[in-house]
């Protein structure tokens, strides 16, 4: 699947527009199954948002589902927010089971034990990690030593200052590495890109940023041999949803409401109009 320009293309941001619209619109058809084994704050936001985009969630957590239920699914998700010790032979199960996967290390510096958890799964080649600065700075140093301005699940970091250490761990794990924050940058180790679309008001709704890892994993599923374009077109369209949703709420409550409206409106139109994806130097 292309954005509907040749392979030679050069990737300028109309190109970008254009993946985006052709990857949501490949969601919207195709209807991704996609298990989530998240934390349980995220449960419903992260579900909410996967059928504004299209997708099917689903949010199974029993390590004995998984081996009749993951191989079915079309990605999974897997995110530590709240993680029970007795929750990760789940997650290494589900992420083992064969499937395009995607892990969010949500306040990976908070213990020793979630960063050897996150490490763990890291072992288990996720297509995409995607965290705030602050967690992919810390899982890039593979450490738990909080700073002293730790803020738990939220980042206490900008997205640029956490580009080479993204860079750095998507090299030494293989993943695609996805920095959140007020430009999100995505890379494979080489090369970065630059999603400018969102608003800071999405840091005020709690699990925004678990709803977007579950969102890359549908698309991932859509496109499990470029995991680096469908985290790119994801984080665009969930933050230009953010956008659009921006412009009828009145705070972070009604933020929520209407940006899961206007993921599920967005049309053509608006996608190859609004969505902001650059090549970064
Ligand atoms: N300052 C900002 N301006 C615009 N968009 C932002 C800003 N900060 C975050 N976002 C957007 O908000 C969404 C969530 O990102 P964030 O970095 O807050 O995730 P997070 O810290 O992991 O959240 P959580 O753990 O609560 O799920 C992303 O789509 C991101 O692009
Ligand atoms: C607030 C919070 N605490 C653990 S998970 C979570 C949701 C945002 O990551
Ligand atoms: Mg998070």
């Amino acid at each position: 699947m292309d954005g509907g320009v040749g392979a030679k293309e050069e990737r300028d941001p109309a190109w970008w527009r254009r993946r985006a619209w052709s990857l949501l619109s490949a969601v919207r058809a195709r209807a991704p199954l996609v298990q989530c084994i998240t934390n349980l704050v995220s449960m419903d936001i992260a579900a909410n948002a996967l059928l504004a985009a299209g997708a099917s969630p689903a949010m199974l957590h029993s390590l004995r589902e998984v081996p009749d239920f993951t191989p079915r699914c079309d990605a999974v998700c897997i995110n530590v927010g709240t993680l029970f010790e007795d929750w990760l032979p789940s997650m290494r199960a589900a992420a083992s089971a064969g499937r395009p996967w995607v892990l969010d290390p949500v306040a990976a510096a908070a213990s020793g034990f979630r960063m050897e958890a996150c490490l763990d799964l890291l072992g288990l080649r996720p297509a995409v990690v995607r965290g705030n600065a602050s967690e992919i700075l810390a899982l890039a140093a593979r450490s738990a030593a909080a700073s002293s301005n730790f803020k738990g699940a939220d980042s206490s970091h900008d997205s640029v200052d956490a580009i080479e250490a993204a860079k750095a761990l998507a090299l030494s794990s293989g993943a695609v590495v996805a920095v959140s924050g007020a430009v999100d940058f995505i890379t494979d180790g080489k090369r970065v890109v630059g999603v400018s679309n969102g608003v800071p008001m999405m840091q005020k709704i709690t699990a925004t940023g678990c709803a977007v890892t579950a969102i890359i994993a549908a698309f991932v599923a859509m496109e499990p041999s470029d995991a680096l374009d469908a985290a790119v077109c994801a984080l665009a369209i969930f933050g230009l949803a953010g956008e659009i949703g921006m412009e009828s709420a009145k705070g972070p409550a009604s933020l929520r409401m209407h940006l899961i409206d206007s993921l599920y409106c967005l049309d053509e139109e608006t996608v190859t109009s609004r969505v902001k994806i650059s090549l970064r130097p």
